[in-house]
């Protein structure tokens, strides 16, 4: 049995009352895995056709499913996984993305997006139109953020490591849908992680709320009018939740707490001591997530809108900047005819040999990016390499040539690790050159077809182990 800091059982019976001890039940009770099927490769029908990990929906998510505790396979070691099918995500993590209503074509910040929980499921939404721009402060967490996206096959991202002071000044009211997620003393995860207990007492709610308020204030400063920022923490303080919320409306009269999508295992947000009848209202529009009341561990969303219309937007017209024409070399033009993207929307991009495809006709200020657009592959000498995240933002009905392999087929297991394997000549539609290697109809990655062998270009850094 886990060991509760005596402040925070303290602070937990004063916010629970009589439903405390129902509370403290929950760490007997053994945690439920979740994944979250991604919506940008297939439909939540097609995952129940052909999963392995059971049916068991998670009932406020639409694509959130429970892991079946029978599965004879890890989840993290399929081929699907592989594949950017899921996100293995605890449910009630599954929320903030779930409830903030990404639309075609928006601008989307993900302020605080390592490693990728919230953000793939943002750039899911998205559906390749508009972009994501999704940033850590910390650079080793947005190597792993990256490489979620990657997996997941988005392209139409924004990748970078800055201080959110730094991208306040570049983009005032620049975007349409923010989300919040916000560093926290993680009270929602002790069961899941037992070491979030142990530093609760170095750092306490109080800690963190400082920091919570600035970034609340820096992402209404970075949402245009008629916007939409979700705030949301795993942790159940109300000095990190309802608090920060009353802090931003105190001092902006231009944003308001509107009600999500709700669920009835959801608790309305607690009112507070110290502010109006109105405040009050709108804190009651929150959503928060109890263990005890519903199968998630704990979380706290609040949706959040700013009032008015940029003038731009009652045009109805999006912000576009020059379209500038990058002259591709040859081996690309090559390279690029197996490939049936629609590259109408952006434009390309080389840098140090190394082709983007950038997501709009946007101009982006100088950041610390780790990724702008989609990466298509490097330009050395007079051939062309298409790069894993191309793999990935693929489709067999994208590429000219398939290798169909299905789950059981040895040769997956064999792909994955990084070996040559055999193929057919009447496999693949060209039984010579560039192939994308599909497990049951998703791409895991690349390989290069001679003679009946397939040399392996599956991305050395992403191998199964
Ligand atoms: C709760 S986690 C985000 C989880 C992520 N949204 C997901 O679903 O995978 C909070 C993140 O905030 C970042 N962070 C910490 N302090 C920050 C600050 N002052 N400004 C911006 N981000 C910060 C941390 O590096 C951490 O990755």
């Amino acid at each position: 049995m886990i060991k509760l800091p005596k402040d925070y059982e303290e602070e937990m019976r004063g916010l629970l009352g009589q439903e405390f001890e129902a509370y403290l039940k929950t760490y007997e009770q053994p945690l439920r895995q979740g994944m979250r099927v991604n919506t940008y490769k297939l439909t939540k029908e097609k995952w129940e056709s052909m999963t392995p990990f059971g049916k068991e929906q998670v009932p406020w998510i639409e694509n959130g499913y429970y892991i079946d505790r029978e599965s004879s396979q890890p989840p993290s070691r399929h081929p699907y996984y592989f594949a950017g099918l899921y996100y293995l995500q605890e449910p009630s993590a599954m929320t903030p993305a779930s409830r903030l209503p990404v639309e075609a074509g928006d601008y989307v910040l993900d302020l605080c997006a390592a490693p990728g929980g919230k953000a793939t499921e943002l750039g899911a939404k998205l559906k390749g139109t508009g972009f994501l721009l999704a940033n850590d402060i910390s650079n080793s967490r947005a190597k792993a953020l990256l490489k979620n996206l990657e997996l997941a096959g988005i392209p139409n991202i924004y990748v970078t490591s800055e201080d959110p002071e730094k991208l306040t000044r570049q983009f005032p009211e620049f975007f349409h849908k923010i989300l919040i997620d916000a560093p926290c003393s993680g009270e929602g995860m002790f069961h899941k992680e037992p070491k979030m207990a142990e530093y609760w007492e170095e750092k306490p709610p109080a800690y963190y709320a400082e920091i919570q308020k600035k970034l609340l204030e820096q992402g209404a400063q970075m949402l245009r009018p008629g916007g939409m920022l979700l705030y949301s923490t795993c942790t159940f303080s109300k000095k990190e939740n309802e608090e920060v919320i009353a802090h931003l409306l105190s001092r902006r009269e231009d944003m308001e707490v509107v009600t999500p999508v709700w669920y009835e295992g959801f608790v309305h947000g607690f009112p507070l001591e110290e502010v109006s009848e109105e405040v009050n209202r709108q804190l009651a529009s929150c959503i928060r997530i109890f263990p005890h009341r519903m199968p998630g561990e704990g979380h706290f969303a609040a949706l959040l809108r700013k009032k008015g219309l940029k003038e731009e937007d009652r045009n109805g017209a999006k912000a576009a900047g020059e379209k500038k024409k990058t002259d591709l070399p040859a081996c690309v033009e090559e390279f690029l005819k197996l490939v049936s993207l629609d590259f109408n929307k952006g434009r390309f991009q080389i840098e140090k040999d190394r082709l983007y495809f950038l997501p709009e006709e946007v101009q982006m200020p100088r950041l610390r990016y780790l990724r702008t657009g989609l990466y298509l592959g490097d330009i050395k000498k007079n051939r062309f390499e298409p790069s894993q995240a191309l793999a990935m933002a693929l489709s067999p009905e994208t590429f000219a040539s398939c290798i169909w392999l299905s789950g059981d087929d040895v040769r997956t297991v064999k792909y994955l690790k990084g070996e040559t394997i055999e193929v057919s000549e009447q496999e693949p539609a060209q039984a010579k050159g560039w192939q994308l290697v599909c497990v049951d109809g998703f791409p895991l990655g690349f390989g290069k077809l001679d003679r009946g062998i397939l040399k392996n270009k599956y991305y050395a850094g992403w191998r199964l182990q």
